[in-house]
């Protein structure tokens, strides 16, 4: 799968200003990396649609790389129910705006956000296992149950959407082991895994629990270890 730059432009938010990217890919499938304090070194932009990106490309010298902190970036997935709806049944809301915050305070990194709903089986199969979840399957059986992969997402999105920022090394938010391992066997370096525990609230312990004891999250025994980026 081939992945390309779309477009770009300015997107202010409450969290600070941010510059918003599309990619495509092969079947049209949108992904979006919000960055803060990155010019663009791709080549291949697309400058008619972002002119003001060709700018910041020639004008970025190989010492303004090296001075460059290494970036903070999260890899978030897209959660409908959580990132819009304010959803109490996972942390992916409040990870997302803490992250955003994070990043805007350090003043270099990004968000990818992957079009990858519900760790890749889509809304409507989420849907079905959260109808599963009301009737006592964890979110791993409730995805089997329905003959589903327990985690269906890819990562190759990351490395292009990366590079066109110029982006080799990283300080990765996340607690989730198979982000740190793709990016590092895809010639990314982790620097550092910045762990986010944020939003846990009664209604999300069990989901918490179950990516921690069955699907190899680095959480601690009761929550508490990770680092709070924020409240
Ligand atoms: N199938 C399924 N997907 C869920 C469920 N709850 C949340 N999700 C999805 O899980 C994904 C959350 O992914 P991320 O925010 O990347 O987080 P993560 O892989 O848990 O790891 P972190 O980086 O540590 O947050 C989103 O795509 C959500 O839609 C669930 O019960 N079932
Ligand atoms: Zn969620």
């Amino acid at each position: 799968m081939s992945y390309q730059f779309i477009t770009s432009a300015k997107l202010p938010t409450r969290h600070g200003e941010f510059d918003i990217h599309i990619f495509e890919n092969d079947d049209g499938q949108e992904h979006v990396m919000l960055t803060v304090g990155l010019s663009v070194v791709d080549q291949n932009i697309n400058v008619a649609t972002a002119p003001h990106l060709n700018d910041v490309a020639s004008n970025q010298s190989d010492d303004t790389l090296a001075e460059r902190p290494i970036p903070l970036i999260r890899i978030h997935s897209e959660c409908l129910t959580g990132d819009a709806f304010s959803s109490l049944k996972c942390d992916c809301g409040p990870q997302l705006n803490t992250a955003m915050q994070a990043i805007q305070e350090t003043g270099c990194g990004a968000i990818l956000y992957l079009r990858q709903e519900g760790r890749g089986i889509g809304l409507t199969n989420k849907i079905r296992a959260y109808a599963l979840q009301d009737q006592g399957h964890d979110t791993l059986d409730a995805n089997l149950l329905l003959g589903l992969p327990a985690d269906a997402r890819i990562y190759d999105m990351c490395g292009p959407m990366l590079a066109h920022v110029g982006i080799d090394a990283v300080r990765l938010i996340t607690n989730n082991p198979d982000k740190v391992a793709y990016l590092t066997e895809h010639g990314i370096d982790v620097i550092e895994r910045v762990p986010l525990l944020v939003g846990v609230n009664d209604m999300n312990a069990e989901y918490l629990a179950t990516k921690r004891d069955r699907m190899g999250h680095l959480l601690d025994k009761d929550f508490n270890t990770a680092i709070h980026l924020n409240k």
